[in-house]
């Protein structure tokens, strides 16, 4: 057989190898669309790890990556201001401990189900592993609305949520954090009854936790400053910066907010940003500090930064957010917000950069045209792994019972998403001879997360 015969049939091999293991996938999470979604973005751009290590196939490294060690579902009972008996259902993935204890975020959401909390772990595990860090992958939450809920609710439904999340978690078995829904004051909640139940103080149960009983400095920036280092490297490869540069952002929440900010202090200008009602536009900047004041502490919608900035644009529909022109978008709010309309607009408008600071905010088929198109692409899995990389940190800070500095934080900070950006792009160099971090971080990921699995056996 001539050596292009044999590239042919290792190819096959490969390609038949992922269909089967695809295949069984669909069969087995019928209708978990962004589950899917997540599997297919990591199997389309492994290939040719798999040519050059035949071993992953032969110990069948993709069926056992997909498959979670457990899924949990439970019902979460609490009682509303009426006195009226409200039932939630929550969940928690513990997709694998491979590399350290599960750690992934809770999400607090009307939209979480099986498959959003299973799409979430699973891209967990590998931003976990770029991150370098002792973490394994996971992630919860519940279909429970924080929206136009009392403080004392979100507190019943915290601790009661915790009474059973409890018996599944510890420090060194999975630690959870916020996300959507979830930020400091839940964490509290939260903590404050696993304390309760367990009778035992253990702050490194959590992350995210409010800086008196163990938080960490930095915590709350890092996902959002994460993804502007990130960014910034990639722009900084190709000649480009934030200097100078109009920058549109979606959503207004923790990641959004901080990414505004640290792209602002790089001497961006960011023109818009939104909410799940509509979008704010001001083409000579927003100012942040007030946006922080409205989100963080009024907890108002976007809408109501006009009532102060009169020259400031108000436009109902989240989804318009991507018409306004921009060099560089950072999709900072929810899963498949930017689709194929929104990639189109933003290349008609020349945009030059996309990163993503929230989970699988682009759609499979907007990531392949803006690639297409030469935008410049920050994959989630690598951008916004500064958040959980801090986390890390707090666990260590709780494992030692000492402090960093917000200073020594940051400049952690900034030295491992340099790390993510340099294992990504070299990556992507070495298996796909192009600068395509999407691919990269990928494989540099996958390839982590397999190693462990080979060496620790079946
Ligand atoms: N918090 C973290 O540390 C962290 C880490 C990594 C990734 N993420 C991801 O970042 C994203 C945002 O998380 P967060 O922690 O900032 O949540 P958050 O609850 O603080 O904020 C979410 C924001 O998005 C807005 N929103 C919801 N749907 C929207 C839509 N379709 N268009 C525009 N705005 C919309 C909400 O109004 C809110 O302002 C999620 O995808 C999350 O998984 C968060």
């Amino acid at each position: 057989m001539s050596i292009s015969q044999l590239k042919e049939v290792k190819t096959n091999q490969v390609n038949e190898y992922i269909k089967n293991v695809y295949k069984k996938v669909e069969e087995r999470n019928e209708g978990e669309y962004e589950f899917l979604q997540a599997v297919r973005e990591i199997f389309d751009t492994i290939k040719p790890v798999l040519y050059d290590n035949p071993v992953y196939m032969k110990l069948n490294i993709l069926e056992r990556i997909v498959e979670p060690d457990r899924m949990i579902s439970f019902k979460v009972p609490w009682v509303d201001d009426e006195g009226y008996v409200q039932v939630n259902r929550g969940f928690r993935v513990q997709f694998n401990n491979l590399l350290g204890p599960y750690k992934g975020g809770l999400r607090f959401h009307p939209t979480v189900n099986s498959s959003i909390v299973k799409f979430l772990g699973f891209e967990q595990i590998f931003k976990n592993a770029l991150t370098g860090q002792s973490i394994g992958g996971g992630k919860g939450g519940a279909d429970f609305d924080p929206k136009g809920k009392s403080d004392l609710e979100i507190m019943r439904f915290c601790r009661s949520f915790m009474t059973e999340l409890s018996r599944h978690i510890g420090p060194n078995v999975d630690v959870p954090a916020g996300d959507i829904g979830v930020g400091e004051q839940e964490i509290g909640y939260l903590f404050g009854q696993y304390r309760k139940m367990r009778n035992s103080f253990e702050p490194g149960v959590l992350t995210g936790k409010p800086i008196a009983f163990g938080g960490s400095l930095g915590r709350k920036e890092a996902t959002g400053y994460g993804t502007v280092y990130f960014v910034k490297e990639m722009l900084e490869d190709s000649n480009y910066s934030f200097q100078g540069a109009k920058v549109v952002v979606s959503g207004s929440g923790n990641v959004a907010l901080y990414a505004m900010e640290k792209a602002t202090e790089l001497g961006a200008t960011v023109v818009a940003c939104s909410d799940s009602s509509g979008c704010i536009y001001d083409e000579n900047g927003l100012d942040i500090e007030f946006l922080k004041q409205i989100k963080e502490d009024e907890k108002e919608r976007v809408q109501h930064y006009t009532t102060v900035y009169s020259k400031a644009k108000y436009v109902e529909g989240c989804e318009n957010i991507w018409s306004f022109p921009c060099d560089i978008a950072l999709p900072c709010a929810t899963q498949n917000e930017l689709d194929m309309d929104a990639a189109k607009a933003l290349v008609k408008n020349n945009v030059k950069a996309v990163g993503e600071g929230a989970n699988m905010p682009c759609t499979y088929d907007a990531v392949n045209y803006l690639l297409e198109n030469d935008v410049l692409m920050a994959p989630a899995k690598a951008a916004n792994a500064g958040g959980v990389a801090v986390s890390a940190l707090e666990m260590a800070q709780n494992n030692m019972r000492t402090h960093l500095t917000k200073e020594e934080v940051d400049a952690r900070l900034q030295q491992i998403m340099k790390n993510i950006y340099a294992e990504s792009i070299e990556a992507a160099k070495k298996y796909d001879d192009s600068d395509n971090l999407v691919v990269g971080a990928n494989i540099a990921s996958f390839i982590k997360v397999a190693d462990a699995i080979v060496a620790q056996g079946v």
